[in-house]
């Protein structure tokens, strides 16, 4: 079968978002399909990897090639960080300039290691639970986008053909800038926030991009690769835990592990949907005590816990296809979108 969807009964999988991955199903030199169980729809289905050969389509990335997590480690003990006093410091600032966030669901995010379930893969990472850590969603910002618009028609580019060529070293480079833009973030917002840091990168894993293996294309979009990742981040959300993997290599999932929980509302439908439990400052501090800054008061319904599929139904699906082994979670303490 050409198209494989990762399933659990307990989790949350929209048809629509099936359907669209199946209408990929016949394009020329499409090999086979995996629906994670992140899959959610988007301009492009998200959540998923399409292996071709001889083709590639740009659009299936989309515009934020190089969009990664990675997991810094600070110097900062967590119980020397005054939470609340460094909220209302970072409540008055904003990053913009040469490196910046981004909008939607990228973020910064101060957080703790909250369990280790594999102590041996925790202490190879380096890993130490009285530290402070970073993790920063983030990827090429405008890069990406004037790629996208110059490449994002249905057509499929043909090996080696003069457009494939210069998308491939397009999208290098902005693989390149949204990793280093990450880096900058990490730097930047230390200073900000006063906490002490070199970081450390600990786990550096993207999600959207064209990896090429044994001359077959995976078009990853909101997949991390098993092959060029040995660990990876799958993000949660800010008020739920998001868990640091040893991945699995699997030849009948592509290669592929989930990069987060993924979408289960339209943002365009969240506020609707959602205000009539939370008063909008409510949603500032999340079910596990941290905090949320951010200036654009609409995100603050968009990106809430409940406007995505629970982090532990993905967790257990993947596990069930034996892609991943846990070794540790993270909670969030402030969720930073400035
Ligand atoms: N730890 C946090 N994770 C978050 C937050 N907001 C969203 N997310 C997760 O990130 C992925 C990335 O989605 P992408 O398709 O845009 O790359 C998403 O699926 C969520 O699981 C947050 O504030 N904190
Ligand atoms: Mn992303």
């Amino acid at each position: 079968m050409k198209v494989k969807i990762m399933k659990n009964n307990k989790l949350w999988m929209e048809d629509n978002a099936i359907r669209q991955l199946e209408s990929i199903a016949d394009f020329k030199g499409v090999e086979s399909i995996v629906g994670l169980p992140d899959l959610h729809m988007g301009k492009q289905p998200v959540g998923c990897t399409i292996c071709t050969q001889q083709f590639i389509y740009p659009f299936l990335i989309g515009n934020d090639i190089g969009c990664g997590v990675t997991l810094y480690e600070t110097q900062e003990k967590i119980r020397k960080i005054k939470v609340e006093r460094l909220v209302r410091k970072l409540e008055n600032t904003g990053i913009y300039g040469k490196y910046s966030i981004g909008g939607g669901n990228h973020f910064i995010e101060l957080t703790a290691i909250d369990k280790v379930y594999n102590q041996d893969l925790a202490n190879q990472l380096g890993i130490d639970t009285k530290k402070a850590y970073l993790l920063i969603h983030s990827g090429s910002r405008a890069i990406g986008e004037s790629i996208y618009r110059e490449y994002a028609s249905l057509e499929g580019l043909e090996e080696a053909s003069e457009r494939f060529n210069s998308y491939i070293e397009e999208h290098d480079k902005a693989i390149a800038y949204a990793r280093d833009n990450r880096n900058h973030l990490a730097d930047i917002f230390t200073q900000m926030a006063n906490i002490k840091s070199d970081n450390r990168i600990v786990i550096d894993c993207i999600h959207n991009y064209l990896e090429m293996v044994d001359g077959k294309y995976y078009h990853r979009k909101g997949s991390i690769s098993s092959l060029s990742h040995t660990y990876a981040i799958i993000a949660g959300t800010r008020g739920s835990s998001s868990y640091i993997v040893k991945t699995i290599p699997r030849n009948d999932e592509l290669y592929s592990v989930s990069h987060g929980c993924g979408r289960k509302i339209m943002r365009s439908e969240c506020k609707g949907k959602l205000q009539s439990k939370y008063k909008r400052d409510e949603l500032k501090r999340t079910s596990l005590g941290s905090y949320v800054i951010s200036k654009d008061k609409a995100l603050l319904y968009e990106e809430a816990t409940e406007a995505y599929k629970r982090i532990d139904d993905v967790i257990e699906t993947l596990l069930q296809y034996k892609c991943i082994e846990i070794i540790a979670t993270l909670k969030p303490m402030v969720t930073y979108k400035c």
